[in-house]
């Protein structure tokens, strides 16, 4: 599913188009179509699962090595943004904050502990960081979208919005249920 969203950053509208892949699941072709189509990347573990954290490296430099394949040699990696989900269920907690840390300070990225369940805050704050990361890498002009080559799988993914409408406090209300989402 690509869910796309528009968020309010510094009163500039900024879109989003996120891909939601399927993690475990996806086959290694398919995993490359999807990293090639991304700017930037949330590597979301869950802290209640070692496994899922067992997956972070490997992804991060499949990532690194793809990108650097098809920008042929390009200076920097795309921004990558470590995330450690589910930090409310504290009891069942299988990787510590530590661990979090260290991984992503071996691997030079930013790295949040957040809950979906809990903080729309925290979510948003890991949106923002990669946005903020492709505008200091020059990746992107504010208002502009970046034109890629889209692959027939890729074209196969439905894409829905999310709802824009922007609360009185300015939160957009996006991703609060499904039923916010309008199919294309
Ligand atoms: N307690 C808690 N549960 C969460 C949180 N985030 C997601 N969940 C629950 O975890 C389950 C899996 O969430 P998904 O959003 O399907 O996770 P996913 O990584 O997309 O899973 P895949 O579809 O297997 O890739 C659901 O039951 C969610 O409600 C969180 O921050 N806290």
């Amino acid at each position: 599913m690509i869910y796309r969203h528009t968020a309010a950053i510094e009163g500039e509208f900024i879109h989003f188009e996120i891909l939601d892949t399927a993690g475990q699941e996806e086959d290694s072709l398919q995993i490359e179509e999807k990293i090639k189509w991304g700017d930037s990347f949330a590597v979301v573990y869950s802290v209640t699962d070692r496994c899922s954290f067992d997956e972070v490296m490997r992804l991060c430099f499949l990532i690194n090595h793809i990108h650097s394949a098809s920008k042929k040699g390009a200076a920097e990696q795309p921004p990558i943004v470590i995330v450690g989900n589910k930090k409310d269920l504290q009891y069942d907690r299988m990787v510590s904050t530590d661990d979090g840390e260290n991984l992503s300070k071996a691997l030079k990225c930013p790295f949040y502990e957040i809950s979906t369940r809990d903080s729309y805050e925290e979510t948003a704050m890991v949106f923002n960081t990669l946005y903020y990361e492709l505008m200091r890498q020059g990746s992107l002009s504010p208002g502009t979208f970046k034109k890629r080559n889209v692959s027939k799988l890729m074209e196969k993914i439905p894409k829905i919005y999310a709802n824009s409408a922007l609360n009185a406090n300015g939160r957009s209300l996006s991703f609060n249920s499904f039923r916010d989402y309008i199919p294309e």
